[in-house]
């Protein structure tokens, strides 16, 4: 968790493991495996290159010690021209090699990304319901984008290091041993440096990502609830926040890159020692035991290529370490089951023709807490029914139930006696259709959005749906018709407006059975009237279950279902219940007193 700050409330923040967790990098690296042509032929490019840039030292200790001293032109040239042709075969099979590697890089990252995307979309409710929509993006945006280093670059450069490194020791101990060994000496040095080092380094990095993860978190939390921001005036509050969430990402930064710095200079100096040791004890060996100039040029040419990569290496350790912890809540995510699954042989139901029933329901959202408890209730073709009760008491929760967004613990559900759980969810989701207390619109045209659930409707099909409920006349008026963009959330229209582009979507569709969820209660009392209005024109000849805040709308219910604490109080018509002068005469009664009192 981050530090404690007086000032700064609490916002969401995800602990994060930075253990190098190898069963996860194994899966991810499954993603490399239908790309595998594409990494050995980059393996191949690298091992060319590396081979190419070895080579050139080796030409220059033949040129110094064999045709120098001679005075052998055409060696020499040959030589040159050798050096020009390493030169350029290094410098293609290195370009191919990064473009190999980037496209290899890229396409995995679009596998991994679409496959969560995919699994996102086919998880049920409950797992939106626990995991914030920051949250879900950040798996799919940030920690995707974190793999990025490892599979364009780090992966492909570590095995060219590897090699180089392997490569150049190896020449070093053929051309000389000894002198290799004694230059080596300085190695166990920096390992031991190493060592101590990398948990300082490893430590500073982690809180780096942790001050992120809060300066994401902060960014989300504002942007989402930048209403309720501006309502409470917050804006000057919030801005002091933030500038205390950036500066602890700057100063964390700031510190970790310091220490990171000291590695660079370290090697530096390391590998000054060993060309050092090479003079020194070269020269010494100078012509004895084999050591010539030639040799020893080489030697120093070939220990660069020794002390280059380390630096690479150690930063790949860094990387590694990022991949896991990022690839384990992206495989967190991906190894989640939808809870709502479809039957293996599910039923289509092509049409509704008797009745919906639910019998003996119980449900919970979180363990034994039930939030309805025992309902049963039977609607018949064509009726509207209407669930009445106060807030938290489960009218919502009935309705989520029906459209299957849940499945109950006890008790079932059935549809024309077919239990929901058996019902396809093709047929299912035609059957029903929902419209929401807040309107949702897609980015993209008026139209698109009317299409939404009919991609092959023509316009003139959407245009008389449109007339019919009465949306036409102010969608004709806006500067490009059903042609107009709107945004996500439809910032351009009325909630009215952005409503009744919904009941087109909806009509377009023809669900048998409506839900409609407090459907007019976002509105003023204009809107209501002209939303309600087309209301009762696509409830018409249909079965609606109704959830409504003011009663006056539900009057002519065939059923009105009372609840409290998610049990059935009362069932019955308007005038019945209202006779009983039960809960819902209660209900009634507060609501004219609020209304004459407004
Ligand atoms: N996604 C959820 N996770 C956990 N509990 C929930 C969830 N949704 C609703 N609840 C709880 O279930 C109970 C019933 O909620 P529900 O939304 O069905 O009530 P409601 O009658 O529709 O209320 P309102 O009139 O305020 O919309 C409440 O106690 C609520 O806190």
């Amino acid at each position: 968790m981050a530090e404690t700050n007086t000032k700064r409330p609490i916002f969401s923040q995800e602990e994060t493991s930075y253990e190098l967790k190898v069963p996860y990098l194994k899966k991810l690296f499954r993603f490399l495996l239908p790309y595998r042509k594409w990494l050995f032929l980059t393996i191949i490019f690298m091992f060319i290159a590396t081979v190419a840039d070895l080579v050139s030292p080796y030409l220059l200790k033949k040129a110094v010690d064999d045709f120098i001293p001679k005075k052998d032109f055409k060696g020499i040239l040959a030589i040159g021209v050798l050096l020009v042709l390493t030169l350029f075969i290094n410098k293609e099979c290195s370009k191919n090699k990064i473009k190999l590697a980037n496209r290899t890089g890229q396409m995995v990252l679009f596998d991994i990304r679409k496959a969560l995307f995919d699994h996102v979309q086919s998880l049920s409710f409950s797992y939106f319901d626990r995991n914030s929509t920051g949250r879900i993006i950040v798996r799919i945006v940030n920690d995707v984008n974190t793999l990025n280093n490892l599979f364009t670059n780090g992966i492909v450069n570590v095995i060219t290091d590897m090699s180089s490194l392997v490569l150049a020791t190896v020449i070093m101990f053929s051309i000389h041993p000894k002198l290799a060994a004694v230059t080596f000496t300085v190695v166990p040095l920096f390992l031991a440096i190493l060592f101590a080092t990398r948990n300082a380094i490893k430590k500073n990095w982690r809180k780096v990502r942790r001050k992120i993860a809060n300066l994401n978190a902060y960014i989300h939390e504002n942007i989402s609830g930048i209403r309720v921001i501006q309502a409470f005036v917050r804006q000057k509050v919030n801005k002091a926040i933030f500038k205390d969430v950036i500066d602890d990402v700057f100063v964390s930064w700031m510190k970790a890159i310091k220490i990171n710095n000291l590695f660079g200079p370290f090697v530096e100096i390391c590998s000054m020692i060993g060309t050092l040791i090479i003079y020194w004890y070269g020269v010494k060996l100078l012509k004895i035991n084999g050591v010539t100039v030639g040799t020893l040029i080489a030697f120093v040419s070939y220990l660069d290529r020794f002390w280059r990569p380390v630096v690479t290496l150690s930063n790949f350790y860094n990387q590694l370490l990022v991949a896991s912890s990022s690839s384990e809540r992206i495989f967190e995510v991906l190894s989640i089951e939808p809870e709502i699954k479809e039957d293996e042989n599910p039923v289509d139901l092509s049409t509704f023709k008797d009745t919906i029933e639910f019998k003996n329901v119980w449900f919970s959202y979180k363990d034994e807490n039930y939030v309805l408890k025992d309902i049963s209730f039977k609607v018949k073709k064509g009726q509207m029914i209407a669930l009445v009760g106060a807030t938290g008491s489960g009218k919502t929760t009935i309705v989520n139930l029906l459209a299957r967004f849940y499945d109950p613990q006890k008790g079932s559900i059935l549809i024309d006696g077919i239990d929901l759980r058996k019902i396809s969810f093709r047929s299912l989701r035609k059957l029903i259709g929902i419209v929401q207390q807040e309107p949702f619109l897609f980015s993209g045209t008026i139209l698109d959005n009317i299409l939404y659930g009919r991609p092959n409707a023509s316009l003139d099909e959407a245009v008389e749906v449109c007339k019919f409920l009465g949306a036409h006349e102010f969608i004709s008026q806006l500067e490009d018709g059903y042609y107009t963009q709107v945004n996500e959330r439809g910032t351009r229209l009325s909630t009215g407006q952005k409503q009744l582009i919904c009941l087109a979507r909806l009509l377009l569709q023809n669900p048998e059975i409506l839900i409609l969820d407090e459907a007019t209660s976002a509105l003023d009392t204009q809107s209501e009237l002209m939303v309600q209005s087309a209301l009762n024109k696509v409830m018409k000849n249909r079965t609606s279950i109704v959830i409504a805040h003011r009663l006056s709308t539900i009057r002519d219910a065939d059923l009105i279902i009372v609840l409290d604490k998610g049990q059935i109080v009362e069932m019955g018509t308007h005038d019945s219940l209202v006779s009983k002068k039960g809960v819902y005469y209660e209900l009634c009664t507060s609501q004219i007193r609020f209304v004459k009192a407004g």
